[in-house]
């Protein structure tokens, strides 16, 4: 059984933006005062970053004034079970879209033990060590507290390796899981349970363009569908964010926050 939220989630807060450029601004701004008030609270700031369309909204942050990039530490939300300069891996596109242009130390970004690709089993456990080696003898908590995590929500309404109708969205116990029949190429993937995502201080989507306006609307205007998006609920103090552009947004009967006037 998944395990439930000990406390009421807030309300998620959607902040939309004219266009992809402007969402891209407003998201670098927003990792920004994350990562500020993580290092400012414990000296390093922790994040976890989705592969699909996020890796290009993150370029926002490249030659951005205030990145402490030397005190980030970056895991996958989830990554597929391929060597690190396949096509298909998370981390390729991420370092593509974003590490090979800053000052990020390598040893600062967790991925996968790509000698583990034969076996699955092995290979989340892996990844899963990796989270206990930098949050559990920090924190006291069951499952760690990610500074921030960003997700995608896909026209599935999937997010990190969590489809529906899978058996997956029931785990309630371990850290990292992993996938072997992933109903979108390619089927082999591990991905971080709800509990870790639920457990995060922010999590946001990031959802842009007309063709994630309709699965849009279904996730936050009708959580009770209980599509893997609209199950991200993180728990009191968390907060979740969706920052989405006007085309994504076009269906969505949610109240939308000015990012502007918001203090963040
Ligand atoms: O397969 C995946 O899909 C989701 C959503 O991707 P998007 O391209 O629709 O944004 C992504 O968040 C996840 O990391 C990835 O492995």
């Amino acid at each position: 059984m998944a395990a439930a939220p000990k406390h009421t989630p807030h309300p998620p807060i959607v902040y939309s933006f004219p266009d992809a450029g402007g969402l891209v601004d407003g998201l670098a701004e927003f990792i920004i005062k994350a990562q500020k008030d993580a290092i400012d609270k414990r000296g390093r700031f922790t994040i976890a970053l989705s592969g699909g369309s996020l890796p290009k909204n993150l370029q926002g942050l490249i030659g951005k004034d205030g990145v402490k990039w030397d005190k980030w530490q970056v895991f996958y939300v989830d990554e597929r079970a391929v060597s690190l300069d396949d096509p298909d891996s998370n981390h390729l596109a991420c370092t593509q879209h974003l590490f090979s242009k800053v000052p990020i130390p390598s040893n600062h970004i967790h991925t996968i033990d790509v000698s583990l690709l034969d076996d699955l089993e092995e290979l989340s456990d892996a990844y899963e060590k990796e989270l206990i080696t930098e949050f559990a003898h920090r924190d006291a908590a069951r499952f760690p507290v990610f500074d921030l995590i960003l997700l995608g929500m896909g026209p599935d309404g999937h997010t990190a390796s969590l489809f529906p109708g899978h058996e997956l969205l029931a785990e309630g116990d371990r850290w990292v899981a992993y996938i072997e029949d992933s109903p979108k190429p390619p089927l082999k993937r591990i991905t971080f349970t709800y509990p870790v995502i639920n457990h995060a201080a922010r999590v946001a989507f990031i959802a842009a363009g007309a063709e994630k306006a309709e699965m849009l609307a279904r996730i936050v205007d009708q959580p009770e569908l209980g599509l893997p998006a609209s199950r991200v609920t993180p728990a009191h103090p968390g907060q979740l964010f969706w920052f989405v552009d006007e085309a994504a947004a076009s269906k969505l009967q949610y109240t939308k926050t000015s990012f502007q006037d918001h203090k963040l």
